[in-house]
This record gives C-alpha cells, structure tokens and sequence, in this order.
C-alpha cells in the first residue's frame, strides 16, 4: 500500500538561494526573518516543536548557514533537507509544477510596466467581448491596498480592477454583489483566452465583498485561472494509472484540474487542515492527498504581516501532531513551500528562497536529505513512491527515507 499527503505551506521559505541576486532576493528569509521578528516585538520566540521535530529548525539552519531563533528538537522524527528551484520564476505554478516533476524552464510573459501596465489593444479587445465600460487599476498593486483606493469608483463604475505583480499575473477584483461573481469568473475566462497569446500564466478573479473602504475583504470564492503544466506532472502520471489525487484549497486551479481525481474547496488555515484531516481518514491506496495553505501566502506574506504568520506558523504546529496521528504505517506525509514570500523584505512581492523538504511515515529514521537541487526532487520520490515511469527532472530521495 502506497498513500501520500503534501501540504504546501504557501510562500514558506527557509532563506535565499544562490541564484537570488537575479531577483533582487539575496538574504531574504521568510522563516527566519519571522523567527527574528517574532523575539523582538513579542519578546519571545516562536513555539514550533513539531515542525523541529520533523526537522524543519535543521534545514533551516543548513539552508540559511544560520540557524534561526526557534527551538531546535533534540530527538528529531523525519527525514529533512532544503531545495533550490530550477524554474525560471518565484510563482506559485513554478513552485508547484516543479514539486510534481515539471519545472518551468521558460520565461513567463511578464507585465512590468508600474502603470498602465496592459497593453492598449488587449484591454479593448478585453472590454468589447465582455462588454464591461472599461477597466480600472492597469497597474501593479498591492489586492488589498487597490480595493481601499479603487473600490467605491468600481462599484460606481461598474469597471472591474485589473492589476498585476512582480510574476506572470492578471488579477481581476470586483464585488460580488454590485459587479456579481459569474459577470467576474466569465469575464476571467475570457481574459484567459486573450492572455494565452502573451504567455501570461495565471488570471486570478479576485471577489471581495464590503461596503465601503474601510470594510472591503475578499471572499474564499478567489479562482485561478492557469495556463497547462508544459508536460505531465507526476499527478498526470499517478491518475493514468488508476491513481487517486485528492486535490484541497487551490491545487487543483494551479495545476488547470489535469490529474486531480477530486477537488475540495475549504477556506481558512483551520479548515484547510481539518479537510487534509477528514479525507485521510478515508484515503484509498495509491493516492495523494494534495493540500494548499495559502493563507501563510495570500494574508500574512504579501501583508507584510510578521506576526499574523508567526501566530499562522504556531497555529499550523499546534494542529500537526493530528495530521501525523492521520498518518498509517503506508502513509509518507511531505511538507513543503512553492517559494518565500518574506514579510520583512522590502514590497509585497515573493522571494527566491530554498524550500523545506520534509519527510514523515510512522517508523521512519529520522535523515537528513540535505541540499536538493531541484523542488522536482519531490516529484521523483512520488513517481519511485508509487512505482511510477521516472519523470525527467529530480533525484529521488526514497531510498534515503525507506
Ligand atoms: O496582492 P495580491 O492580490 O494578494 O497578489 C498576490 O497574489 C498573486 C498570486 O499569488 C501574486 O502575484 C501577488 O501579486
Ligand atoms: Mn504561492
Ligand atoms: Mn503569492
């Protein structure tokens, strides 16, 4: 019997990699910038033993050449190391693809223009098939900061507010009651269809709801809208042959719903977990059980909300001894992150980081995995975990662990 859960820890970065100075990221640190923060302005340090039980505080450590101001765990339980990304980008598809074997190894198109970021004839062409009056924000933003400065115009106007970022995005924010939800998602759809041409990788349909600036909040009805993983992913390989993914929040939207068996929707950290939970209790042989949490990302990361991540951090701690109790002996439990997004670092945009690679299964020996070249090193050990064809990128790690 062969079973597997992820949890992406969403942005979760455990220091800068050799390659940052291209992005501007060289020491940048999600986790240990937190750790940092988190002594100085509550005085005391994070409280994170299970995460140092499965190893994290050593890879950490190992990955930033520094160790970080937490707790490290005496008798650590999982096999732990840090990877390196291979894609060209610090998004999330590229983090996500690369962990299931596919590493994005092209450019992105990118819109990097601060104002009137969009292209004149894709906005018009954009604003006759949807038949909206025309667009608001074409700039880069901040989609907390936008919905204060823009959202009475919007609702006045009827205009949705089409921003971008640092990565290969166009993200629509409208009210879910004034512009309504559908009007948005076919509105994205169609967004999506035009924006294929500039090989932009995700439209994202941000709702929010509120009645004035001071109350506007977007709600858990986000979609991503994503272009194709350019080759099958170790989830594509896994469901030909009669394999189950499970996919909870966001994973399938990244992966544009190919080899994903079912999809779940939860929103919030707490239920997120609880559904990860619910369906291993349940979960067949052969199976992945595939989970993104990406609050740590989406309300605290690009926040720049330290200490609301920190408390996230403790939070997620706290309810992990039930996720390893949900374990069975055939069940290898991956922790991981798609990039880092450290909330100390200058902008809102993500970092060039190492991610934690950490490993759990009941009666395991505790290893270090040490330095791996490619997240793709995931994908391998599921394709090997599941006797699977071997994917093209990344170095199995399952002999180390079994
Ligand atoms: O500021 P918000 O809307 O959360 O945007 C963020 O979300 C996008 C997708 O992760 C990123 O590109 C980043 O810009
Ligand atoms: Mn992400
Ligand atoms: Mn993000």
């Amino acid at each position: 019997m062969a079973k597997a859960v992820i949890l992406v820890l969403d942005s979760f970065g455990i220091g800068s990699t050799p390659d940052a100075e291209r992005f501007g990221d060289v020491g940048a640190n999600t986790f240990g910038s937190i750790a940092r923060e988190f002594v100085k302005q509550k005085g005391r340090q994070l409280v994170l033993p299970n995460l140092a039980r499965l190893g994290l505080v050593k890879a950490a450590t190992a990955a930033a050449g520094k160790a970080p101001a937490v707790a490290d765990s005496a008798e650590p339980i999982g096999a732990y190391g840090y990877a390196r990304e291979l894609s060209s980008g610090k998004d999330t598809p590229s983090g996500h693809w690369e962990m299931a074997g596919v590493p994005v190894l092209f450019d992105w198109g990118y819109f990097e223009q601060k104002t009137d970021s969009f292209p004149a004839e894709l906005i018009t062409e954009l604003c006759q098939r949807t038949g909206v009056p025309g667009i608001l924000g074409n700039c880069h933003a901040s989609g907390t900061d936008i919905l204060v400065k823009l959202g009475d115009e919007h609702i006045k106007s009827g205009m949705p507010i089409c921003y971008t970022s640092a990565d290969s995005v166009f993200q629509v924010a409208a009210h879910e009651q004034h512009f309504g939800l559908e009007k948005l998602l076919s509105f994205c759809q169609v967004a999506r269809e035009l924006l294929d041409d500039y090989n932009i990788g995700r439209v994202i349909a941000r709702p929010f709801q509120g009645d004035s600036p001071d109350n506007y909040a977007r709600t858990g009805n986000r979609r991503d809208y994503s272009v194709l993983p350019p080759a099958p992913t170790v989830l594509d390989k896994l469901t030909a042959v009669g394999g189950k993914v499970i996919s909870i929040g966001k994973i399938a939207d990244i992966y544009a719903h190919q080899g994903i068996t079912e999809n779940i929707k939860a929103t919030g950290l707490a239920a997120l977990i609880d559904t990860t939970i619910t369906q291993m209790a349940t979960q067949p042989d052969r199976s992945l059980v595939f989970t993104n949490l990406v609050d740590f990302d989406q309300n605290y990361g690009h926040r720049r909300d330290v200490i609301g991540y920190g408390e996230a951090l403790e939070y997620f701690d706290s309810r992990l001894p039930e996720i390893i109790n949900a374990c069975s002996s055939d069940t290898l439990l991956l922790l991981t992150a798609d990039h880092g997004c450290d909330p100390t670092w200058p902008g809102t945009e993500h970092t060039r980081e190492y991610i934690p690679v950490l490993a759990y299964q009941p009666g395991l020996a505790s290893t270090d995995l040490g330095e791996r070249m490619s997240f793709a090193d995931i994908g391998q050990t599921l394709a090997d975990y599941f006797k699977l064809d071997a994917m093209a990128h990344g170095e199995s790690f399952i002999t180390k662990l079994h």
